[in-house]
């Protein structure tokens, strides 16, 4: 049967194709770009980052007790209170708060007072304001730690720009804008990334797991080093502790250029219009805060050459990211030749009256958009695997994409099994309650490792 799709699509999204020899040299270059962020020497001027996070213990399943978490990274911010009863019974308790849009860009204070406010009316509600808990927080934004429970933030990303932040230990501002309100008992004892969060809470349940991975609002991954080849840490050579949980920062590779090749024209579009441009380029290949502007370009690209719906350039599709990276999951799950979900898609936005070669160019693109970001998180997974040198692991996943987009991870398996030496074995898991358990998990270490008086 001849193909539906108009050849100007084809040709569009010719760019956003990665062969398996592009995907080689993205490992080749990614590998030599985390070297640099791991060694002391390089690491000022590394763009992917690996910082030492701190946490040096993985879950043994006797970890015990009542923690409060933060969670802060994206789209969702959330407070949870966690009881670690047993190995097997972990008690959550949480609750979603809805970020009102204007914090992203105010003034630190209002950011972390919002964030004190919320904890408090939380710690009132489950009735533990008199009880004196440790609070994990999770924080997804890059981090050059100093210690578990000291963090200062390097730049803002996802869409954040708050004032007075960049440079300053972001766990003394929370703690500061809980001690004003002084109404609640909480200690600060760790911050952490969410991808520690999610590699801490697959471990408790897969003793293999050394990865761990985000694909959601940002993209991000985090592996277990050994603690001699974590540079940066100042008891490198002297910890008797053998391991160490880097946190790549992997969205800040290519932006010193070398990504350019897997680039496009709509990446750099999209780029513009963002608040942080010439930051997180490999982050805005892959993430869902990107993709479905990527397609939403391409699309508009099209209308305007009048090879698209009709060139109908009223519709709501024509305001910036209108299109949500979930409307891509609904459209690449429509059995082939059905379209009852694009349907639904096309509705949402506006669009009547478009053909079936509208709608099997609108899946074309979806598909190239997200099998590029599967192809590029794979390079990223088999960088990181290939560096730790082992033949056996565990990948505890989370985030919006992964989870709910139809194809991700069978895509993502398949890049990787074709980019990795024969006879290395990896799974790929779905990591629940990283900003949850995990995050109670990486405040119990906090704990139990605290100097005692
Ligand atoms: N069904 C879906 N398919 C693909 N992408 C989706 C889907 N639902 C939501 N998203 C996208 O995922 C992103 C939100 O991811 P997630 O729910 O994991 O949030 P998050 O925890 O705030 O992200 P992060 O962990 O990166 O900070 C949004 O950009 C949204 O557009």
């Amino acid at each position: 049967m001849p193909s539906l799709v108009n050849p100007e699509v084809e040709m569009a999204v010719k760019g956003f194709i990665l062969d398996q020899e592009k995907m080689a040299e993205v490992v080749e270059r990614m590998t030599k770009e985390m070297k640099m962020g791991l060694a002391k020497d390089t690491h000022p001027r590394a763009v992917i980052k690996c910082f030492v996070t701190y946490v040096q213990d993985l879950p043994t399943g006797k970890e015990r007790g009542k923690y409060l978490a933060l969670d802060l990274g994206g789209s969702n911010f959330r407070v949870l209170l966690v009881t670690l009863n047993s190995d097997s019974d972990v008690e959550t308790i949480s609750k979603s708060f809805e970020f009102p849009k204007s914090l992203m860009s105010g003034s630190g204070k209002a950011l972390f007072d919002f964030l004190a406010e919320c904890l408090s009316e939380f710690c009132i509600e489950n009735g533990v304001q008199d009880e004196t808990l440790p609070l994990g927080f999770t924080f997804s934004f890059p981090c050059q730690q100093q210690g578990l429970s000291k963090g200062i933030l390097v730049a803002w990303t996802k869409g954040f720009s708050c004032e007075g932040v960049v440079g300053k230990n972001v766990v003394t501002l929370l703690q500061e804008a809980i001690d004003r309100r002084g109404d609640v008992k909480i200690n600060t004892v760790a911050i952490l990334n969410d991808t520690v969060g999610t590699l801490m809470s697959c471990a408790h349940s897969h003793k293999n797991c050394r990865i761990g991975l985000i694909v959601g609002t940002g993209s991000n991954a985090c592996y277990v080093e050994k603690t001699v080849n974590a540079e940066c840490f100042e008891g490198y050579q002297t910890s008797p502790k053998p391991s160490m949980i880097i946190n790549c920062e992997w969205g800040a590779f290519g932006d010193n250029g070398v990504l350019e090749f897997v680039r496009t024209s709509y990446d750099k579009v999209v780029d513009r219009i963002t608040p942080n441009p010439g930051r997180q380029t490999f982050e805005k290949c892959i993430s869902g805060m990107y993709m479905g502007e990527l397609v939403r370009l391409v699309v508009i690209e099209m209308i305007n050459k009048d090879v698209m719906f009709h060139g109908d350039k009223s519709q709501k599709i024509q305001k910036a990211w209108s299109f949500n990276s979930s409307y891509i999951s609904d459209i690449e799950s429509d059995p082939p030749g059905e379209y009852r979900s694009c349907n639904k898609v096309l509705n949402e936005l506006g669009i009547i009256g478009s053909q079936e070669s509208d709608k099997e160019s609108l899946k074309l693109i979806c598909e190239a958009v997200s099998s590029r970001s599967a192809k590029l998180c794979a390079c990223g997974l088999v960088t990181i695997i290939n560096k730790m040198n082992i033949n056996e692991v565990v990948i505890g996943i989370d985030g919006s994409v992964y989870r709910f987009h139809p194809k991700y991870h069978e895509m993502l398996q398949f890049h990787m099994r074709k980019l990795l030496k024969p006879g290395v074995k990896f799974e790929l898991v779905v990591s629940e309650d990283g900003s949850g358990k995990g995050a109670a998990l990486v405040a119990a270490t906090a704990v139990q490792n605290k100097p005692k008086i």
